[in-house]
C-alpha cells in the first residue's frame, strides 16, 4: 500500500527523462549551440548568407527585379550544395536541434521566397538531411515552436555568468528571418510565457501528490497552490499582452509572418514536393506540415490537462486541433503530455469529489484565469493578424478600384484568415476559449 502510495506520489517525477528542466521547463536548460561543427558549415553559410541578404517574400507586393534576382541566385546556391550527411549528428540531441533549426529555417526561405507562380520543389540539398533529422527527433520536417523559440535562444550580451538562469529579461534570439526587432520580441515573448510558467509546473506536481493524500490538510494546500497557479496564469496574460511594447502589428503581419507559412498556411494551395524521396526509401513522405504556432507551446498544453479543459470534445472521433500540435512537439514533451494525461486521479474530478466551497472556488479561479488568457490571446491575435490582414486586403481593392477607373469590382473577395497552424482562427480560438469556461465547475 505505502508503496502503491509512494509510486503515485511521484507521478510528476523531477524529470530529465521528458527534456523538462526544474528550472527553465520545456526551455533547454542552456543556451542551445550557435552553431554546427565545421562538417556541416556549409548549411549555416547558407542560412547566414540568406538573413544577410535579407531575402525578400517571393509574394511581395511591388517586388523588385534586383530583389528577385538576390533570391534566385540564393535558391540556385542552395540547388549546388551537397546532400551531406547526417550520420554524426545522430547520437547528440543537442546537433540535432540546431541542424533541425538551420535546415527549417533555410527550408522556409526557400519556399517563401520563390515566385508565387513556381512550383515548390525542395531541392535534395536541404530536404533529405532535414528529413533524416526530422525522423530521428520524431517531428516534423519544418519549422516548429521548438526552433523557434525553445531551443533558439542565449543569454544577453554580458548576462552570462557561472550559474546562469535563462530569466523572462536576460535572453535574447538566436536565429532569424529578418534579425527585426519585432520579431525577436514575438518569439521572446513565447519565451517568457514558458519560463514564468515553470512556476506552474512545480506548483502541478505538489498538487498532485496532495491529491494522493487526499486528507484534509492537503485539500487546504491544494486551495493555496490552486490560488497561486490561477495568479501566475495571470501573470502569462500580461507577459502575452506585452508583445505589443515591441513588436508591431503590421510590421509582424507583413514581413515576419508570411515566412512562417507551412503548407496548409499559405494561402495558395501548392503541394511541397521534397525531392528524390525516391532515392532515399528509408524516409518517410512527409504528411505535416503545418507552419509554427505558439499552439505548441507544451506550457498552455500542460495547463489545459492538468485542469481539465477538454479539447477533443467538439471533434469526437478525430484528433483535434490541439492534439495534432503535439505532433510538433519534441518528442519527450509530447510524452510528458501523454505522462500527465495518464494520471489516476484527475485534478477535476477530485475537485468534484471533495464537495468543498473554497476547493471550488479556487479551483474555479485557476480555470477563469486561463480562459482570461484565452481572451487576452484573442485580442492579440485581431490586433496581429486580423487588422492588419484587413488593412492589407482594403489596399489591394484600393489599387484594383484605381486601377480600372472606377468599376468597383473587388479584386478578391474577402476569405476567413488562417492561423500560421491552418487553423480558421476566429472560430478556433473563440472555441477554445468556450471549451476552457465549459470546463467552470458550477
Ligand atoms: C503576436 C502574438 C501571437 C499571435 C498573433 C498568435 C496567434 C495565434 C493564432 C492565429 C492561433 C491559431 C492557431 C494557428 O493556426 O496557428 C494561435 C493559437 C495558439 N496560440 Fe497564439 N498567438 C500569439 C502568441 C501566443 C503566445 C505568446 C502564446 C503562449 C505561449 C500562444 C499560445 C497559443 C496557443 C496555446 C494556441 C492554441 C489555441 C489555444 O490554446 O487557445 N500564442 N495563436
Amino acid at each position: 500500500m505505502t508503496n502503491t502510495l509512494e509510486q503515485l506520489k511521484s507521478f510528476i517525477p523531477v524529470a530529465p527523462v521528458f527534456d523538462v528542466d526544474q528550472r527553465t521547463g520545456f526551455m533547454a536548460p542552456e543556451p542551445p549551440i550557435p552553431r554546427l561543427p565545421d562538417a556541416w558549415e556549409a548549411w549555416e553559410a547558407t542560412l547566414d548568407a540568406a538573413i544577410e541578404a535579407k531575402l525578400r517574400l517571393g509574394d511581395k507586393i511591388g517586388l523588385m527585379e534586383s530583389e528577385a534576382t538576390v533570391s534566385r541566385q540564393w535558391r540556385h546556391s542552395v540547388r549546388e550544395l551537397p546532400v551531406l550527411p547526417t550520420k554524426g549528428l545522430h547520437d547528440s540531441a543537442v546537433l540535432l536541434r540546431r541542424a533541425h533549426l538551420v535546415l527549417a529555417y533555410t527550408l522556409h526561405f526557400y519556399v517563401q521566397s520563390l515566385p508565387p507562380s513556381e512550383e515548390v520543389l525542395i531541392p535534395e540539398s536541404i530536404g533529405v538531411p532535414l528529413l533524416e533529422v526530422s525522423l530521428k527527433l520524431d517531428i516534423p520536417p519544418l519549422l516548429t515552436f521548438s526552433d523557434t523559440v525553445l531551443y533558439n535562444w542565449d543569454f544577453r550580451q554580458g548576462e552570462k555568468c557561472e550559474d546562469s538562469v535563462p530569466t523572462p529579461n536576460n535572453i535574447r534570439t538566436q536565429t532569424m528571418f529578418t534579425n527585426l526587432i519585432d520579431e525577436e520580441e514575438f518569439y521572446l515573448c513565447s519565451a517568457r510565457i514558458e519560463l514564468r510558467g515553470v512556476e506552474i509546473l512545480e506548483l502541478m506536481r505538489v498538487t498532485m501528490d496532495e491529491t494522493f493524500v487526499g486528507d484534509a490538510i492537503a485539500v487546504s494546500r491544494i486551495k493555496e497552490y490552486l490560488r497561486t497557479i490561477a495568479a501566475v496564469i495571470g501573470d502569462l496574460k500580461e507577459l502575452l499582452l506585452s508583445v505589443k511594447e515591441a513588436c508591431d502589428p503590421d510590421t509582424y503581419y507583413n514581413e515576419v509572418r508570411p515566412w512562417f507559412r507551412g503548407e496548409d498556411s499559405a494561402e495558395t494551395t501548392k503541394k511541397w514536393v521534397f525531392e528524390g524521396l525516391d532515392k532515399h526509401r528509408h524516409l518517410r513522405f512527409p504528411t505535416e506540415l503545418s507552419g509554427p504556432s505558439a499552439g505548441q507551446s507544451s506550457m498552455v498544453h500542460v495547463l489545459d490537462v492538468f485542469l481539465g479543459v477538454d479539447h477533443q470534445a467538439t471533434s469526437p472521433g478525430r484528433p483535434s486541433f490541439m492534439s495534432h500540435m503535439q505532433s510538433y512537439m519534441p518528442r519527450n514533451h509530447r510524452l510528458f503530455l501523454v505522462h500527465l494525461k495518464a494520471n489516476p486521479r484527475p485534478l477535476r474530478a477530485f475537485v468534484v469529489d471533495a464537495n468543498d466551497a473554497e476547493l471550488l472556488s479556487a479551483y474555479n479561479q485557476a480555470i477563469m484565469s486561463l480562459k482570461e488568457f484565452r481572451d487576452a490571446h484573442m485580442i492579440i491575435a485581431t490586433l496581429y493578424i486580423l487588422g492588419p490582414a484587413r488593412r492589407v486586403f482594403k489596399l489591394a481593392n484600393d489599387i484594383t478600384e484605381g486601377n480600372s477607373n472606377g468599376t468597383s469590382t473587388p479584386s478578391t473577395i474577402w476569405k476567413p484568415v488562417k492561423g500560421t497552424g491552418g487553423t480558421e482562427l476566429v472560430k478556433f480560438l473563440k472555441d477554445t476559449r468556450t471549451r476552457t469556461s465549459d470546463t467552470l465547475i458550477p
